[in-house]
């Protein structure tokens, strides 16, 4: 080839890419159109914006910083909270030109991983920023209340290596260890035995810093009891309120080593995350410490003010709503609360959450009543954002630790494509369909990024994508397969699109494989594994039996719940929706209704490690383990419609590094708040443990509805249909 022809072949390939490219383009500025409503333009302008470069892609504010600094001079950078995408305007044209032709099409290094970034202009710059939330009444932080010196001497007190347990009542919960002093603070019921004082009272080491409270008037009284908790990176406490009758009003947590997010969630729906940096003061009296519950998300990184000092509260409200924010990898931190033992019963203004008072244990949160069926598209998208996939997003490593039997249908029709064949799994999990048939081109996607990333450390190709837009040309996949997704769609509508969208993945000829879970859980006199094993749990095997009887009268379910002060009522399975509200479903049992929420629990005060991704040996083991503890619905890899587990994302083990979000589902009121049900509450439980409750959203189909649904879509027929252990299954071929 001579030196033109190779010109000519360079130019081909070149045009071919830039085709490629601005293809890449168009879809994404649809895309930004679509669901975000914004406009891009061909004209030159300052600002751009930036379609997966958002800290929804796990893009930390720094590294899109910098690379777009190089381009030119930076007026704003402007980064919404969970979204792909951000905007960037430049003091001139020219800088914006030149981030255009140099970063269009470009990788962006993101600590271990790196996203494609997609550059448009656009007129303006639209993001509505809300008003920050105010801090809850009664709450005050003091940074810098210790010194760097008093941070060391106070860390330097507390000795984790003591073997001598009974004398700080040392314990290795699941998600963070614990010491306590003056008294231990029992998980089990959580209260402390007033005449049982432990041996070690309060350190000296912190007498200093609490003589500066007294005269700060933070305090009128000296505390007597501390409670030591250090937390990893990916470690975090439950959503509680310390209880009443163990405590006085005042309670001071001193935050030492990392900084770390502490979220306050009021019984109406209010969510308020408030950065703790090390070296800072916690004062939390009256409301906030009576009413609102506090608790730390687990997860590795949080979403903080990029630019600290700008903020002295440090307060971002829930879920994120300004744009000025970045990630912040979190370390190890260590907290250090004081608190006053109340010798008599507590007589709060605040009975809803008062234990003195007859409100269940102050360790269940108050949460207010279940949502309702969506009746529009975005209220859909609210429900299946809290009641699905922040869900998913917080169970993800428990998820996927549970998740290794692929069933056996879905490997055969796997197995049975032709070698070289394109498959695209939409909802992937945690991949354990990708690695199935190691002929085939497997590329998988999910809505929770915590998931997708359990995926990439397997060596399986998935990106977080929504079900409803799947980034991929359309006709380019042999088969997909979506097995337990389009149940979690919350309207007719939404299914119907989610199917529509699979559709368009496949060629001509291709294969979709759709699972759903049934409403007929018993079929051809066949009752499913799900049902099965509730049978199980009624004869002889006791913890289990327990478990599924505590989730029927389990007291605190209903604080969650319903938000009233009558045990019986809203944890019981309801057979329809009442009041307009969603019912809870009483796992193990018969659906009695199309859509519900399924309760799901995590458990904490496992040890720390004891479930580790990694190879079968382990896995394995972790099977057993899961068998021995895991409420009911844990063990339900017979149903791809469950996700089990107790609580993984509190598990050190399987933490992942990208849960930017911030995750405790249900705790966040929705942008509107029409949906502001939690969709995790806590309970206290014996042995050591406590539990939170998730509630996930599910539409189970009634025979035949999934092929109607299939009928609805042009261009595909069903080849066949069929009921697989509680699910309604369908292959489709399209035409
Ligand atoms: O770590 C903290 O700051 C809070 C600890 C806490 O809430 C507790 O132990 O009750
Ligand atoms: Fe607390
Ligand atoms: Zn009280």
């Amino acid at each position: 080839m001579d030196a033109s022809e190779e010109n000519n072949v360079k130019a081909v390939r070149r045009s071919k890419e830039e085709k490629k490219l601005l293809r890449k383009q168009i879809k994404a500025s649809h895309t930004l159109l679509k669901h975000e409503g914004i406009h891009t333009t061909p004209q030159l302008t300052r600002s751009l914006v930036v379609a997966n470069g958002g800290l929804g892609n796990s893009v930390s504010r720094e590294e899109l910083s910098a690379a777009l600094k190089e381009m030119g001079e930076v007026e704003s950078l402007l980064m919404p909270p969970h979204k792909p995408y951000a905007f960037v305007t430049y003091r001139c044209e020219e800088s914006a030109l030149k981030a255009y032709t140099h970063l269009n099409g470009q990788k962006l290094q993101c600590g271990e991983s790196s996203v494609m970034l997609y550059l448009a202009y656009v007129n303006s710059v639209t993001y509505e920023e809300e008003a920050s939330v105010p801090l809850p009444e009664g709450l005050v932080l003091l940074e810098d209340f210790v010194s760097p010196e008093e941070e060391a001497l106070l860390l330097a007190a507390v000795d984790w290596s003591s073997t001598n347990e009974d004398v700080t009542a040392q314990k290795a919960l699941k998600h963070r260890r614990v010491k306590h002093y003056g008294f231990e603070f029992r998980y089990d019921n959580n209260n402390v035995d007033k005449d049982k004082p432990l041996p070690a009272g309060i350190p000296a080491e912190c007498l200093p810093v609490l003589e500066r409270c007294l005269r700060n008037g933070q305090i009128n009284v000296m505390p007597d009891q501390l409670t030591v908790n250090q937390y990893e990176s990916g470690q975090g406490i439950p959503p509680h309120v310390d209880t009443h009758s163990a405590f006085e009003d005042t309670i001071l947590s001193l935050s030492l080593g990392a900084k770390t997010v502490m979220e306050f969630r009021h019984p109406d729906g209010r969510v308020v995350a408030v950065v703790l940096p090390g070296r800072s003061l916690l004062v939390m009296k009256s409301e906030s410490r009576y009413l609102w519950t506090h608790g730390i998300t687990p997860r590795k990184f949080d979403m903080v003010p990029a630019c600290e000092q700008q903020s002295p509260d440090h307060v971002t409200p829930e879920p994120g709503t300004r744009s000025n924010l970045t990630l912040s990898k979190r370390g190890t931190r260590t907290s250090f609360t004081f608190r006053k033992i109340r010798p008599e019963p507590c007589r709060c203004a605040f009975p809803s959450a008062c234990d003195s008072q007859g409100a269940p244990s102050t360790l269940s949160p108050s949460t207010p009543s279940p949502p309702a069926l969506p009746c529009c598209h975005a209220d859909a998208a609210r429900l299946e954002e809290e009641y699905v996939h922040r869900v998913y997003d917080a169970i993800a490593s428990h998820f996927s630790s549970t998740r290794h039997s692929p069933w056996p249908r879905v490997c055969h029709f796997l197995s049975s494509l032709p070698p070289g064949s394109v498959l695209a799994d939409v909802g992937c999990g945690n991949g354990k369909y990708l690695g199935v048939n190691p002929e085939m081109i497997a590329v998988g996607c999910d809505r929770s990024s915590a998931l997708v990333q359990i995926c990439a450390e397997r060596g399986f190709h998935a990106f977080v994508s929504d079900a409803l837009n799947v980034p991929l040309r359309t006709a380019s996949c042999d088969a997909c397969i979506s097995i337990a997704v389009i149940h979690h769609f919350s309207t007719e509508e939404r299914r119907l699109a989610a199917m529509r969208e699979l559709v368009r993945l496949l060629k001509p000829g291709g294969h979709a494989l759709i699972y759903v879970w049934a409403f007929e859980q018993e079929y051809n006199k066949q009752r499913s594994k799900y049902l099965k094993d509730h049978n199980k749990e009624h004869n002889g095997k006791e913890n289990l039996t327990k478990n599924t009887s505590e989730d029927r009268r389990e007291p605190h379910g209903k604080s969650a719940i319903q938000n009233s002060g009558h045990l019986e009522e809203g944890y019981e399975p309801v057979g329809k929706v009442t009041d307009g509200k969603l019912s809870v479903h009483t796992n193990r049992t018969a659906f009695n209704t199309q859509d519900l929420l399924v309760p799901w629990h995590l458990k904490e005060g496992k040890k720390p490690g004891e479930e580790e991704s990694g190879d079968g040996v382990k896995r394995n083991k972790r099977k057993e383990k899961s068998k021995k503890v895991l409420t009911n619905q844990t063990r339900t890899d017979s149903n791809p419609g469950l996700s089990p587990g107790f609580d993984a994302t509190m598990s050190p083990g399987l933490r992942l590094e990208t849960d930017d979000a911030t995750h405790s589902p249900g705790s966040k009121p929705s942008p509107s708040g029409t949906t502001q049900t939690s969709s995790s509450h806590l309970k206290s439980e014996s042995e050591s443990h406590l539990t939170a409750v998730f509630h996930r959203y599910y539409h189970v189909f009634h025979q035949g509805e999934l092929e109607q649904l299939c009928s609805q879509v042009d261009g595909v027929k069903v080849q066949s249909s069929y009921h697989d252990q509680g699910n309604w299954c369908v292959i489709l071929e399209k035409d």
